[in-house]
């Protein structure tokens, strides 16, 4: 089968896509890539108009003319490119810095639904299991490359996965094609580098099918990936499930649905769990899941993570980021009570049952505070709040009704209003879970 016919067959599922767009680095697979896509498309009318893109990290002076070339192949071709510069410091792992930059930028600029096209080929997916597996990573990270995932507004793809480097190599000389060689390809100091060109051609001179038996594994392990997904998801179901403080817009989790779980099973469904949320430390982090399963119900412990951290309070672990990993800000005065009052990183309240009060204030609790209620005398806030399950990081930010100094009702518990008048809280949420519409 030609290399043609295999593309198309990849990409027929995306054939009614808005547009395609090349990942263009002016290198030898991704100007086959172009040149493919720019023969079918001038072979079939139906297919998705094609551009490119190329990202310009500035990281080395030899590359500076590389958009040039980029524009004079397309121009060749007869499509448009687009040229992004990005940011990125030199340093340590600059090469990591480079592709995070490079897949924001791409992501920034996708349309809704337009797929972006990459070149990765069957020996880069076998370069990368073999660099991932001595990096001691798992099941997910060894399936990892897939062929297709969403970016941004959009879809990667990755059409070449099951095409070997030479047989691209056949077909940019077969057709006169013109490339960039990256300088920095040969430097032996990366480790893909190294594994590139020192590693795969010891094991291929014993096995020549190496790389293809990787890319094999890699499919193995991609399937082996989704029945973890599979179980993830149906753990945390019943793990999800929450009856007190649901308007709480923080994920939480059971800790007794997971605790019924076996270790192995806690770990996978917590991983799948915390992936929308940070990453996982690549070594032992697991102590910080066991310190907050098996504390002591009196204890407050925390897991703290790249962007966030897990907490424990009810019986639950809570996912604290964004907003929430902020002390809850001053008291302020509330002047229109009729009004919602916006609350500083904690945010907004609304009365119920005001009749043009003045005087009132919300504040956040200090220690030392009383409510009287009716029928019980001056209560303790603190135990008012330990007869409640709220957890241990809402009760600093919880607002508190005053009137004139003196505290007359608890936000969202309305059981200790003591003079008809509510205080309703819409918490904070942190952003970027209220894009994903769901704290789940
Ligand atoms: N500067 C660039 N501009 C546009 N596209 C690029 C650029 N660099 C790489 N790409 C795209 O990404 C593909 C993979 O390139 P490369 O193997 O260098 O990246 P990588 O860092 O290994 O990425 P990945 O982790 O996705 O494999 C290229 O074939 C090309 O499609």
């Amino acid at each position: 089968m030609s290399l043609e016919s295999r593309l198309l067959d990849v990409l027929k599922p995306w054939s009614t896509a808005p547009r395609w767009r090349v990942a263009f680095s002016g290198g030898l697979d991704s100007t086959v890539l172009l040149h493919l896509l720019v023969r079918l498309g001038s072979l079939n009318n139906n297919l998705p108009p094609v551009s490119a893109i190329h990202i310009h990290h500035g990281l080395q002076s030899v590359a500076d003319a590389w958009p040039e070339h980029c524009r004079v192949v397309c121009n060749e071709l007869g499509v448009g490119l687009q040229v992004l510069n990005v940011e990125v410091r030199p340093g340590s792992s600059v090469e990591s810095k480079a592709r995070e930059a490079r897949y924001k930028a791409f992501s920034e600029t996708l349309n809704p639904d337009e797929v972006l096209l990459t070149a990765q080929h069957q020996d880069d997916r076998a370069e990368t299991l073999l660099f991932r597996l001595l990096r001691g990573a798992g099941v997910r990270g060894l399936a990892g490359m897939p062929t297709v995932r969403t970016l941004g507004d959009g879809w990667l793809v990755r059409p070449l996965l099951s095409v070997c480097r030479d047989e691209l190599n056949s077909y940019a000389v077969e057709h006169g094609l013109r490339w960039i060689d990256d300088p920095s390809n040969q430097c032996t100091d990366h480790s893909r580098n190294f594994i590139r060109h020192r590693v795969m051609p010891i094991v291929q001179e014993r096995w020549p099918e190496a790389s293809r038996s990787m890319a094999r594994a890699a499919s193995h392990l991609d399937e082996a990936q989704q029945l973890l997904t599979e179980l993830a998801e149906l753990d945390l179901r019943e793990a999800r499930r929450i009856d007190r403080y649901d308007w709480l817009p923080v994920p939480s989790l059971s800790l007794r649905s997971l605790k019924a779980l076996s270790p192995a099973r806690q770990r996978n469904a917590l991983r799948h769990w915390i992936a929308s949320f940070t990453s996982l430390p690549d070594t032992d982090h697991w102590a910080g899941w066991n310190a907050l399963r098996d504390a002591s119900s009196d204890a407050s412990p925390v897991w703290r993570l790249a962007c966030g951290e897990l907490h424990r309070g009810d019986e639950r672990i809570w996912w604290l980021s964004g907003p929430w990993l902020n002390g809850p800000g001053e008291a302020v005065a509330w002047v229109r009570p009729g009004d919602d009052l916006p609350l500083p990183s904690n945010g907004r309240v609304q009365l119920q049952g005001h009749s043009g009060e003045t005087g009132l204030q919300v504040r956040y609790r200090k220690g030392g505070e009383t409510l009287a209620l009716p029928g019980r005398g001056h209560r303790d806030l603190k135990r008012l709040l330990n007869e409640t399950t709220l957890p241990g990081f809402v009760r600093s930010r919880l607002p508190l009704l005053y009137r004139n100094d003196e505290l007359i009702a608890l936000a969202n518990f309305p059981q200790f209003d003591v003079q008809g008048l509510s205080l309703i809280w819409t918490p904070p949420a942190d952003a970027r879970f209220e894009l994903m519409g769901s704290f789940e």
